[in-house]
């Protein structure tokens, strides 16, 4: 049984090394000038100590899918339909394709570009970054979820990150959106996570991110699964709560270390387009499909955008809380 991650970055990395040192026989379908790198293998740890080390062979030629019995997508949905050209190139037909993407339309677009193969939606709830070269760290506390299949059995009893299997990935999908609003948050105030969701006001904008999303989920008929430590409805309540009362409950919540920033925030310092029309952007559109307005997540997309051509970065809390929420009306 072969496994196939196309995407040597921080999810394709982390996976990677964590499957291989489980004794798992794992491809990394990475970039030519990434070969070095991963030459030695990958460590993987996590943030409370544990430390493992596995040699997946690395390729940077997408001919190797041909071997593949799994194919494991980690690339960016930005990158997405590319990779489908590659896997469409040279996979088998009809071998099984799970994505490890956030955003909630890459299986639906895979499934279109590639009708000849079964694709899997799947959810990382974790944050990982990395620790050196070929090194790389779980770095908050989450689970992995993934269309139920027998194919992925083999990853189910997997430590630090176990792949859970479950019938419906719809509703979970949007209940990490919910959670991914606030990448563009945390890229805007280009500071690492925990310090950003330690502030009340990146936290309103993020909650009133939550809340418009939420009325346009609940018009669009779509219940939205709780993926965090919270449910979907009361998590802009407690983002809401003034500082002192939330870092304590926040603390015993969830494990956020220092280092931790969001993959758009990674986007953003290596200078990659983000992921914004696969997150923010999948609000609007939906908004927009129902008639209704979506100005909070419109303007963080504008904002995002503007960031990535060349326009401001570095937003304080106050100042991104003015630019987004004062032009609601
Ligand atoms: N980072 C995180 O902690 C988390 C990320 N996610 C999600 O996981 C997905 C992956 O994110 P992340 O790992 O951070 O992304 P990265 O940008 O770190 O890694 C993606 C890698 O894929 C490479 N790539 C793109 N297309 C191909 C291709 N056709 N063949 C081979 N390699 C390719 C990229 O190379 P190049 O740059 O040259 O294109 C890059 O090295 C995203 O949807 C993200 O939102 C979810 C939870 C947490
Ligand atoms: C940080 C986390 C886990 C949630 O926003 C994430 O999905 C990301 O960085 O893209």
């Amino acid at each position: 049984m072969q496994i196939t991650v196309i995407g040597a970055g921080a999810i394709g990395g982390f996976f990677a090394g964590l499957w291989a040192q489980a004794g798992l026989n794992v491809t990394l379908l990475g970039r030519a000038r990434q070969a070095a790198e991963y030459a030695n293998g990958i460590t993987v740890s996590d943030a409370q100590g544990w430390q493992g080390h596995g040699q997946p062979r690395f390729t940077s030629d997408p001919a190797a899918l041909a071997h593949a019995d799994l194919i494991v997508l980690t690339v960016k949905c930005t990158a997405t339909l590319n990779a489908a050209a590659d896997i469409a190139a040279h996979a088998r037909a009809g071998t099984v394709v799970l994505s490890l993407q956030n955003g909630v339309s890459n299986a639906t677009d895979l499934a279109a570009a590639l009708p000849d193969f079964t694709v899997l939606p799947g959810m990382v709830g974790f944050n990982v970054v990395p620790t050196g070269p070929a090194s790389w760290q779980k770095v908050v506390s989450g689970h992995v979820k993934a269309q139920r299949h027998p194919i992925l059995d083999q990853l189910a009893a997997i430590d630090i990150a176990p792949v859970e299997q479950v019938a419906d990935m719809e509703r979970i999908a949007w209940g990490k959106l919910l959670l991914n609003l606030n990448n563009a948050i945390n890229a805007l105030s280009n500071v690492p996570l925990r310090e950003e969701l330690w502030q009340w006001h990146y936290r309103r904008v993020f909650a009133a991110a939550q809340r418009e999303t939420l009325r346009v989920l609940k018009q669009a008929n779509i219940k939205p699964a709780k993926v965090g430590a919270m449910s979907p409805t009361l998590m802009p309540l407690f983002l809401s709560l003034p500082d002192f009362i939330f870092r304590p409950i926040a603390n015993r919540l969830m494990q956020i270390s220092p280092t931790a920033r969001t993959s758009m925030c990674e986007d953003f310092a290596q200078g990659k387009p983000s992921e914004i029309d696969f997150l923010n952007g999948e609000v609007t559109d939906l908004a927009n499909r129902y008639g209704i307005a979506a100005p909070v997540n419109h303007r963080i997309v504008e904002l995002v955008r503007d960031a990535e051509n060349g326009g401001r970065r570095e937003w304080s809390g106050r100042d991104l809380t003015r630019a987004v929420l004062s032009r609601r009306k």
